[in-house]
Order: structure tokens, then sequence, then C-alpha cells
């Protein structure tokens, strides 16, 4: 059973045309704040069912531009459209509808603190959906499930969990409504080098499985090694660059360059 055996979605709304390749594409996004401008000029295509790795240097706009696709951070130019709808003229309705078709996983779980596991897992089906207290319990039995998190953690709050288990109650709450795209802010920051690795194949496993695309801000090469199909670098206020990690590999651009192919890179090889 799933959500969507379990409620009726309104995909024919925003479904994505058949065939698309893009599920989601941004063209001249120009962000800023009062006189500094974050992003700007900047064009970008995530593939359906792909996993993207998004790097960039601290402070390059990596979760500005994540926070201005959800919407909730403004733009000053450009259009963004996800499942081939362009979010700013986008009816209420059918932004719902969009909302409902992605999960998000913010930077250090942000998960509600005074909510337990379960309750947490359940808020976006509160928000978008009508279903009875049983079904959600349920429901987030199979979440918790599929992120391999024991079913004891459905009680616990979010400060008896350990980071790692704290990334997979997240990833349980992103996935609550069976989302076709999902957005991972540095997944595996703060984890051990085993917890990660751990992390990142249970994202390879869902985004197989599932068919999920997967847009990830990471800073994490490992990650970027294992699960990456493409990666995109944001610099000089746009995309530097897009590609597999074997076309970043033969990239002369020295900020590209020494990521890839610096010290630190080649001394996890
Ligand atoms: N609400 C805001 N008001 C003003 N400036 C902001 C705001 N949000 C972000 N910025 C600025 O935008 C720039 C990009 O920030 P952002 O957090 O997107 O960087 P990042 O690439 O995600 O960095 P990191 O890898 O360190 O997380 C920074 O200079 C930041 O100070």
């Amino acid at each position: 059973m799933t959500v969507t055996d379990s409620a009726e979605r309104e995909t024919d709304l925003v479904s994505t045309a058949e065939g698309a390749e893009n599920v989601l594409s941004a063209r001249g996004v120009t962000v800023g704040f009062g006189s500094k401008i974050v992003l700007q000029n900047l064009d970008l295509d995530v593939r359906r069912g792909e996993v993207l790795g998004f790097v960039g240097g601290s402070g390059m706009g990596k979760s500005v531009l994540m926070r201005t696709i959800l919407g909730l951070t403004p733009k000053r130019a450009g259009t963004i459209s996800v499942f081939g709808h362009d979010l700013s003229t986008a009816s209420e309705k059918e932004r719902l509808t969009i909302e409902r078709r992605w999960g998000v996983l913010f930077q250090q779980g942000a998960l509600f603190s005074s909510l337990s596991v379960k309750q947490n897992i359940q808020v976006p089906m509160r928000e978008h959906l009508n279903l009875s207290p049983q079904l959600m319990d349920e429901l987030a039995t199979l979440k918790l499930e599929l992120v391999g998190l024991p079913q004891d953690s459905a009680d616990k709050l979010p400060s008896e969990l350990s980071g790692g288990m704290i990334k997979r109650a997240s990833l349980a709450r992103a996935l609550a409504l069976d989302p076709d795209l999902v957005f991972l802010d540095e997944p595996t920051s703060g984890l051990d080098p085993i917890g990660a690795a751990a992390f990142d194949s249970l994202i390879e496993n869902l985004s197989s499985t599932l068919g999920l695309t997967v847009y990830m801000v990471t800073h994490d090469l490992d990650s970027l090694h294992s699960i990456c199909d493409r990666i995109a670098v944001l610099g000089n206020k746009r995309v530097l660059a897009i590609g597999t990690l074997d076309d970043m590999m033969k990239n002369d651009d020295p900020w590209i360059k020494e990521y890839f192919r610096g010290e630190r890179a080649l001394r996890r090889v």
C-alpha cells in the first residue's frame, strides 16, 4: 500500500508530459539579497530518474538555489519549472499538487523536536491529505521500514536518536507522500564514514527501486563517486559545469580541478 493507493492524487493537473526528460528546468535565474547578487542568469536541467550531486564552494549559493526552487526564497528574474510547470505562474491548487510530488531533507534534518518520529513523518500527510489516524500510522510504519529504521523508533523524540537515525527519519518524512523528486541538502554531513556510506547506498537503492529523481547538495566526495549519475558545480553565480564524474575529472576550471583532482581528492583513492 502506498499513499498513492490510499489517496487520490491529482496528477492529471501537473502530470509530466510522457517521455519528458527533465523534471526540473531553471532558466536565467537571478537571486539576490539587498545589493548582493548570489545567483545570476543561472540555467539548470535535472533529468528524470537521475541522482544529481550539487557541489560548490562554501557560500556560493547551493542552499539559496535549493530554497529558490522550493519557492522559499524569491527570485529577481528567470523561470523555474518542475514537472513541466512554471511555479511562479501556477495556481495555488497546481502548486500544492507539485509540492506533493517532491520531498525535502533539509540540512540538520529539521525535524520538529517536540514531535515523535512517527508524528514527524505524518506532518506532510496531515498537510496534504485527509487520512484516518490508523492509515497514517500504517504508512508511517512502512516509511520507517523503507529507510531502515527499527519500528520502536516511531515513538521516540528526535533528541533520542543518533545523527544517522535523524537523517533516516528526515528521509522517511521526505518520502511520506511517495514523491517523484527529492531534494537532499548535505544528507551525509555529520555522519561517520560507515554511516555515510550506508546512507549513500540507501539513497541509491531508493532511487533505483522507486525511480526517484534525487537532487543532492553535498560536499561528500565519496557520495559523488559512488551514487551520482551527474554532478553540477556552482560557481561565479551560475552552474559552471554539469556532467559525469569523468567530465569533471577532465575539466580545467581551477576550482573544479582542485576539487576533483587536488590533494584531498587524490587522498581518497
Ligand atoms: N536570507 C539571506 N539574507 C541575506 N543573505 C543570504 C541569505 N541567505 C543566504 N544568504 C547569502 O547567500 C550566499 C549563499 O549562501 P548559501 O547558504 O546558499 O551558500 P552554500 O553554497 O549553501 O554554502 P555552504 O556550502 O557553506 O552551506 C551567502 O553569502 C549567504 O550569506
